[in-house]
Protein backbone atom coordinates (compact mmCIF):
# COMPACT_ATOMS: atom_id res chain seq x y z
CA UNK A 1 0.00 0.00 0.00
CA UNK A 2 1.48 3.13 -1.02
CA UNK A 3 2.08 5.02 2.61
CA UNK A 4 0.65 8.12 1.25
CA UNK A 5 -2.36 6.97 0.26
CA UNK A 6 -2.45 5.01 3.74
CA UNK A 7 -2.09 8.13 6.06
CA UNK A 8 -4.58 9.93 4.07
CA UNK A 9 -7.19 7.52 5.00
CA UNK A 10 -5.96 6.83 8.25
CA UNK A 11 -6.54 10.40 8.92
CA UNK A 12 -9.67 10.38 7.42
CA UNK A 13 -11.01 7.77 8.75
CA UNK A 14 -10.29 9.14 12.22
CA UNK A 15 -11.56 12.80 11.56
CA UNK A 16 -14.74 10.40 10.33
CA UNK A 17 -14.85 8.86 13.56
CA UNK A 18 -14.54 12.43 15.35
CA UNK A 19 -17.27 13.93 13.27
CA UNK A 20 -19.78 11.21 13.53
CA UNK A 21 -19.39 10.90 17.30
CA UNK A 22 -20.70 14.22 17.71
CA UNK A 23 -23.31 13.96 14.54
CA UNK A 24 -26.99 13.15 15.84
CA UNK A 25 -28.50 13.02 12.11
CA UNK A 26 -27.28 9.39 10.66
CA UNK A 27 -27.62 11.30 7.26
CA UNK A 28 -24.93 13.86 8.21
CA UNK A 29 -22.78 11.59 9.51
CA UNK A 30 -19.75 10.74 6.65
CA UNK A 31 -19.95 6.58 8.04
CA UNK A 32 -16.32 6.17 6.31
CA UNK A 33 -15.61 2.42 5.47
CA UNK A 34 -13.81 0.30 8.31
CA UNK A 35 -10.17 -0.58 7.66
CA UNK A 36 -10.38 -4.05 7.04
CA UNK A 37 -13.13 -3.51 4.79
CA UNK A 38 -11.07 -1.30 3.19
CA UNK A 39 -8.29 -3.90 2.74
CA UNK A 40 -11.01 -6.19 1.56
CA UNK A 41 -12.15 -4.18 -1.17
CA UNK A 42 -9.25 -3.70 -2.14
CA UNK A 43 -7.68 -7.32 -2.49
CA UNK A 44 -10.80 -7.77 -4.08
CA UNK A 45 -9.86 -5.68 -6.75
CA UNK A 46 -6.54 -7.15 -7.31
CA UNK A 47 -8.16 -10.24 -7.43
CA UNK A 48 -10.97 -9.48 -10.12
CA UNK A 49 -7.58 -7.38 -12.14
CA UNK A 50 -10.26 -4.49 -11.88
CA UNK A 51 -10.04 -1.77 -14.52
CA UNK A 52 -13.42 -0.22 -14.34
CA UNK A 53 -14.56 -0.02 -10.59
CA UNK A 54 -17.63 2.11 -10.03
CA UNK A 55 -18.86 2.96 -6.49
CA UNK A 56 -22.37 4.44 -5.05
CA UNK A 57 -21.35 6.62 -1.87
CA UNK A 58 -18.61 8.86 -2.33
CA UNK A 59 -18.68 10.46 1.09
CA UNK A 60 -15.56 11.94 1.71
CA UNK A 61 -13.33 9.73 -0.38
CA UNK A 62 -12.16 6.78 2.35
CA UNK A 63 -13.60 3.92 -0.09
CA UNK A 64 -12.47 5.80 -2.95
CA UNK A 65 -9.05 6.23 -1.85
CA UNK A 66 -8.50 2.54 -1.27
CA UNK A 67 -10.32 1.50 -4.90
CA UNK A 68 -7.77 3.94 -6.82
CA UNK A 69 -5.15 2.98 -4.90
CA UNK A 70 -5.27 -0.16 -6.32
CA UNK A 71 -7.24 1.25 -9.59
CA UNK A 72 -3.69 2.91 -9.81
CA UNK A 73 -1.62 -0.77 -9.77
CA UNK A 74 -3.75 -2.07 -11.94
CA UNK A 75 -4.00 0.42 -14.64
CA UNK A 76 -8.37 1.30 -14.27
CA UNK A 77 -9.97 4.12 -12.99
CA UNK A 78 -13.07 4.73 -10.49
CA UNK A 79 -16.36 6.26 -11.50
CA UNK A 80 -17.30 7.10 -7.77
CA UNK A 81 -21.13 8.63 -7.42
CA UNK A 82 -22.72 10.85 -4.46
CA UNK A 83 -25.66 12.95 -4.39
CA UNK A 84 -24.15 15.45 -2.03
CA UNK A 85 -21.59 17.68 -4.17
CA UNK A 86 -20.01 19.18 -0.56
CA UNK A 87 -19.20 15.69 0.34
CA UNK A 88 -17.60 14.88 -2.98
CA UNK A 89 -15.45 18.31 -2.98
CA UNK A 90 -13.97 17.09 0.30
CA UNK A 91 -13.47 13.81 -1.41
CA UNK A 92 -11.96 15.30 -4.87
CA UNK A 93 -9.34 17.40 -2.45
CA UNK A 94 -8.44 13.88 -0.24
CA UNK A 95 -7.51 12.22 -3.81
CA UNK A 96 -5.69 15.10 -5.38
CA UNK A 97 -3.95 15.09 -1.67
CA UNK A 98 -2.97 11.35 -2.33
CA UNK A 99 -2.15 11.58 -5.90
CA UNK A 100 -4.48 9.94 -6.97
CA UNK A 101 -7.05 12.45 -9.06
CA UNK A 102 -6.24 11.11 -12.21
CA UNK A 103 -7.51 8.11 -11.71
CA UNK A 104 -11.38 8.81 -9.77
CA UNK A 105 -13.88 10.79 -12.14
CA UNK A 106 -16.38 11.71 -9.09
CA UNK A 107 -19.40 12.78 -10.15
CA UNK A 108 -22.78 14.06 -8.32
CA UNK A 109 -25.87 11.92 -9.61
CA UNK A 110 -28.06 9.28 -8.07
CA UNK A 111 -26.56 6.27 -7.81
CA UNK A 112 -29.49 4.07 -9.71
CA UNK A 113 -30.04 6.89 -12.54
CA UNK A 114 -26.02 6.35 -13.15
CA UNK A 115 -26.19 2.40 -13.42
CA UNK A 116 -29.27 2.54 -15.50
CA UNK A 117 -27.08 4.15 -18.11
CA UNK A 118 -23.24 2.38 -17.92
CA UNK A 119 -23.35 -0.69 -20.52
CA UNK A 120 -23.91 -4.29 -19.81
CA UNK A 121 -20.42 -6.03 -18.52
CA UNK A 122 -18.48 -2.49 -18.62
CA UNK A 123 -17.89 -3.12 -14.67
CA UNK A 124 -14.80 -4.65 -12.94
CA UNK A 125 -15.98 -4.05 -9.16
CA UNK A 126 -18.85 -2.32 -8.24
CA UNK A 127 -18.83 -0.90 -4.47
CA UNK A 128 -22.45 -0.30 -2.99
CA UNK A 129 -22.09 2.17 -0.21
CA UNK A 130 -25.76 4.74 -0.15
CA UNK A 131 -28.78 3.94 1.42
CA UNK A 132 -29.27 0.23 1.63
CA UNK A 133 -33.24 0.52 1.29
CA UNK A 134 -32.70 2.08 -2.41
CA UNK A 135 -30.33 -0.87 -3.81
CA UNK A 136 -33.70 -2.74 -4.94
CA UNK A 137 -35.09 0.24 -7.07
CA UNK A 138 -31.42 -0.08 -8.88
CA UNK A 139 -32.41 -4.39 -10.33
CA UNK A 140 -31.20 -5.29 -12.75
CA UNK A 141 -28.46 -3.01 -13.27
CA UNK A 142 -26.32 -3.98 -10.43
CA UNK A 143 -25.63 -7.21 -12.23
CA UNK A 144 -26.26 -6.48 -15.58
CA UNK A 145 -23.39 -4.11 -15.59
CA UNK A 146 -21.19 -6.35 -14.18
CA UNK A 147 -19.09 -8.48 -16.74
CA UNK A 148 -18.60 -12.31 -16.45
CA UNK A 149 -16.24 -12.74 -13.28
CA UNK A 150 -16.85 -9.24 -12.02
CA UNK A 151 -17.71 -8.69 -8.49
CA UNK A 152 -20.26 -6.67 -6.50
CA UNK A 153 -19.91 -5.78 -3.04
CA UNK A 154 -22.47 -4.42 -0.63
CA UNK A 155 -21.58 -2.21 2.79
CA UNK A 156 -23.31 -2.95 6.04
CA UNK A 157 -24.45 -6.55 4.93
CA UNK A 158 -24.42 -7.11 9.03
CA UNK A 159 -24.76 -3.88 10.46
CA UNK A 160 -28.42 -3.54 8.72
CA UNK A 161 -29.24 -7.29 8.07
CA UNK A 162 -32.96 -6.08 7.46
CA UNK A 163 -32.33 -3.19 5.41
CA UNK A 164 -30.21 -5.30 3.36
CA UNK A 165 -32.62 -8.42 3.04
CA UNK A 166 -34.95 -7.19 0.18
CA UNK A 167 -31.68 -6.41 -2.17
CA UNK A 168 -29.99 -9.93 -1.00
CA UNK A 169 -32.97 -11.93 -1.98
CA UNK A 170 -32.66 -10.48 -5.34
CA UNK A 171 -28.80 -11.36 -6.00
CA UNK A 172 -29.56 -14.90 -4.40
CA UNK A 173 -32.56 -15.45 -6.54
CA UNK A 174 -30.30 -15.21 -10.00
CA UNK A 175 -28.75 -18.10 -11.09
CA UNK A 176 -25.80 -16.24 -12.78
CA UNK A 177 -24.07 -15.09 -9.03
CA UNK A 178 -22.60 -16.87 -6.37
CA UNK A 179 -23.54 -14.83 -3.18
CA UNK A 180 -21.88 -14.62 0.13
CA UNK A 181 -21.49 -12.40 3.24
CA UNK A 182 -18.02 -11.69 4.20
CA UNK A 183 -17.85 -10.59 8.19
CA UNK A 184 -15.27 -7.91 8.11
CA UNK A 185 -15.82 -3.99 8.74
CA UNK A 186 -19.87 -3.94 8.63
CA UNK A 187 -20.54 -6.74 7.07
CA UNK A 188 -19.60 -7.32 2.81
CA UNK A 189 -22.02 -8.77 0.76
CA UNK A 190 -20.50 -10.56 -2.03
CA UNK A 191 -21.78 -11.30 -5.21
CA UNK A 192 -19.60 -12.89 -8.61
CA UNK A 193 -20.83 -12.67 -11.50
CA UNK A 194 -20.44 -16.00 -13.78
C1 LIG B 1 -22.07 5.54 4.02
S1 LIG B 1 -21.75 7.00 3.14
C2 LIG B 1 -20.47 6.50 2.04
C3 LIG B 1 -19.13 6.32 2.72
C4 LIG B 1 -17.95 6.20 1.77
N1 LIG B 1 -18.11 5.05 0.91
C5 LIG B 1 -16.65 6.13 2.51
O1 LIG B 1 -16.08 5.04 2.68
O2 LIG B 1 -16.15 7.18 2.94
C6 LIG B 1 -23.18 7.08 2.08
C7 LIG B 1 -23.14 8.15 1.01
O3 LIG B 1 -24.10 7.76 0.01
C8 LIG B 1 -24.65 8.92 -0.56
N2 LIG B 1 -25.91 8.55 -1.22
C9 LIG B 1 -27.10 8.25 -0.64
N3 LIG B 1 -28.01 7.92 -1.57
C10 LIG B 1 -27.38 8.01 -2.78
C11 LIG B 1 -27.78 7.79 -4.11
N4 LIG B 1 -29.03 7.41 -4.43
N5 LIG B 1 -26.88 7.96 -5.11
C12 LIG B 1 -25.61 8.36 -4.82
N6 LIG B 1 -25.17 8.58 -3.55
C13 LIG B 1 -26.04 8.41 -2.55
C14 LIG B 1 -24.79 9.87 0.62
O4 LIG B 1 -24.85 11.22 0.18
C15 LIG B 1 -23.53 9.54 1.44
O5 LIG B 1 -22.49 10.46 1.17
Amino acid sequence: MDPTVQKIIDELTRAGERHDADQPDRLRRWRVLEPDAGRFVRLLAHTTGARRIVEIGTSRGVSTLWLAEAARTLGGTVLSLDTDPAAQDDARRSAAEAGLDDRVEFRVQDGGEALAALADGEVDLLFLDAERTEYTAWWPHPVRVLRPGGVLVADNALSHPDEIAPFHDLLLQDPSLLVTTIAVGKGELVALRR
